[in-house]
């Protein structure tokens, strides 16, 4: 399969790392090539990818070559099924998206606040799905649902999952996903001025258009 959809998620993962919006072995990327789906080994570190080490899972998230998939390669499978025009995905544990999956007191449908344009843009809405350990199969029905209407979605005491046209769309929305979190809750305790409904849906993202 194409080397250089494996080079560049290679260098999307190293640059991910290195700006530290994933750590350790967390993190997971994906791009569909055709029929097939290029997929993270698991237990890799994104910051190290080998390109010519990724794993290739067909439409149902199963095993057809390379190095065993990412656990979450059922989930990637998901977000292509429900949504035709994405050619990547992208899970990270970024900490602010991370911190605010772990609020106690969110609007599940919609977990941050448009507080930006570039926000309103890239992300839109952002719902979150309910706590599943890593890799549980049962996410998958859930998250294949709402990624037929969203393009981002949250996992509850995990971190964010986004879809995208290419890797750095993707990578794009992923994160301003996650310095919006970031702004959110550095903003707890203040009054804000949010875009108003009108104006957010004037910017709403052509994924979901
Ligand atoms: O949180 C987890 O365990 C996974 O979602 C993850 O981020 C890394 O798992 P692998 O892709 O299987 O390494
Ligand atoms: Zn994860």
């Amino acid at each position: 399969m194409s080397t250089g959809i494996r080079a560049q998620i290679a260098a999307l993962g190293a640059s991910l790392f290195h700006r530290k919006l994933t750590f350790g072995r967390t993190g997971n990327l994906s791009v569909r090539h055709g029929e097939l789906i290029l997929v993270t080994p698991t237990g890799a570190s994104l910051g190290d990818l080998d390109p010519d080490a990724l794993a290739v899972i067909d439409a149902d998230g199963r095993h057809v070559d390379g190095p065993r998939p990412s656990k979450e390669a059922f989930l990637h499978a998901a977000v292509y099924r429900a949504r035709p025009g994405a050619g990547a995905v992208v899970h990270l544990h970024s900490t602010h998206a991370v911190a605010v999956s772990c609020l106690a007191d969110v609007d599940p449908a919609d977990v941050l606040p448009p507080l930006t344009a570039y926000y309103a843009m890239r992300v839109g809405t952002l719902p979150l799905l309910p706590y599943h350990a890593p890799g549980d199969p049962a996410l998958g029905p859930l998250a294949e649902d709402t990624a037929r209407r969203h393009h981002a979605m949250l996992l509850a005491n995990h971190g964010p999952v986004v879809a995208g046209a290419d890797l750095a769309a993707a990578a794009d929305a992923v994160e301003e996903l996650e310095e919006t979190a970031r702004l959110h809750l550095l903003l707890r305790g203040h009054a804000t001025r949010p875009l108003t409904p009108e104006q957010a849906a004037a910017l709403r993202p052509a994924e979901t258009r």
